[in-house]
């Protein structure tokens, strides 16, 4: 066989192989192997993880994850109650591996800015150390462009991007100080490419990739290490806490059990697998939103010929099933 014959085989090989898992995987072509061939779970055991957003959806999944692997938990959100129901879970889950004392929980309102400090010396007084922070806690919105009030924009952004960031920076100094850790956040296929009807979440998570983005390049050649996790649509409560367009008012839709959604499940055990393997940007979503995203990035005009062709209201049903 001629050079060239082997190289097109290789090709045509290449090509056969992103079909097939185009249309059979609901990750990335690296979560994909990392899933398959090195979920390093171990690597958790003896580590301190802080969570935000950990008392429902992927949050509290994977912190039930975690706890199986002997991993130490500091659980956030606001609601004290449903934090220790996870936290009662996670000690049953690990099967003898964690105690009481090895979950801390620390009810939090993310936006509440002036106690991020208090809240992380907490976290170093409890466990003298602190190895993972994952920016889990978020809201999504429902809303038509021209409809959504600057209070909205603002709250999302208070919310989705400033709390991330003031907790973050708080953490990288002391991640500088001891020479390693990583950080965290949970962004959304959104933060990649735009979705409609919901610009100012979209805004909110494109924003996380700027900062935590410009972060991974100030910390190339060091121990610490930035992991975004971009899931697609997922059941949790997420729809039913979005925003809308008007400032206080939640979208309040619940998923139908036949929505084309992962469950929290799958994601929590997929974004396990990104943050022990310390990976970068990982995709996990159901078809065909992995193959919509790969179009969008690597063939945008393709991509938008085929917006056109569907149309924003097929796009719209294939996101949230109306
Ligand atoms: N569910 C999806 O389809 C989906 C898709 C992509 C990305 N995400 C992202 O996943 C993350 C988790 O969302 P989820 O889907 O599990 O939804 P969820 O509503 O089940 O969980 C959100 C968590 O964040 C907490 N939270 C909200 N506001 C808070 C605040 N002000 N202070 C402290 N905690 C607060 C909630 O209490 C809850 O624990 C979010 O960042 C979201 O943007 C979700």
């Amino acid at each position: 066989m001629g050079f060239l014959n082997f190289i097109g085989l290789i090709v045509v090989l290449k090509f056969l192989v992103y079909f097939v898992l185009f249309f059979t995987s609901d990750t990335d072509l690296e979560l994909w192997f990392y899933d398959k061939f090195k979920r390093n779970f171990d690597s958790f055991k003896g580590k301190v993880v802080w969570i935000t957003g950990a008392s429902s959806g992927i949050g509290e999944q994977i912190a039930l994850n975690l706890s199986k692997y002997g991993t130490k938990l500091v659980l956030s959100a606001r609601n004290k109650d449903k934090l220790y129901q996870v936290k009662n879970r996670c000690i049953d889950l690990s099967e003898g591996k964690l105690t009481a004392n090895d979950i801390l929980v620390l009810p939090m309102d993310v936006t509440h800015i002036s106690k991020h400090n208090s809240l992380f010396d907490n976290v170093i007084n409890h466990f003298g150390k602190l190895d993972i922070l994952i920016n889990n806690a978020g809201r999504s919105q429902r809303a038509i462009w021209e409809d959504i009030e600057l209070g909205v924009d603002q709250e999302l952004f208070d919310l989705n991007v400033f709390s991330v960031i003031n907790l973050s920076r708080i953490v990288v100094r002391y991640f500088n100080q001891v020479g390693h850790g990583q950080l965290v956040a949970t962004s959304s296929i959104a933060g990649i490419i735009p979705a409609p009807f919901s610009a100012s979440y979209d805004a909110t998570k494109h924003a996380l990739h700027g900062y935590l983005g410009a972060l991974r390049l100030e910390k190339l050649h060091t121990n610490i290490h930035i992991t975004l996790l971009c899931p697609g649509p997922v059941f949790t409560n997420f729809l039913k806490e979005s925003f809308t367009g008007r400032p206080g008012e939640k979208y309040g839709l619940t998923h139908s059990p036949t929505d084309n959604r992962m469950s929290a499940e799958r994601c929590a055990h997929l974004s396990c697998v990104a943050i022990a393997n310390k990976l970068k940007e990982s995709w996990m979503a159901k078809f065909p939103f992995i193959l919509i995203l790969y179009f969008s990035i690597y063939c945008p005009v393709i991509a938008y010929k085929f917006y056109e062709l569907i149309g924003y209201k097929t796009i719209n049903k294939l996101r949230d099933n109306q």
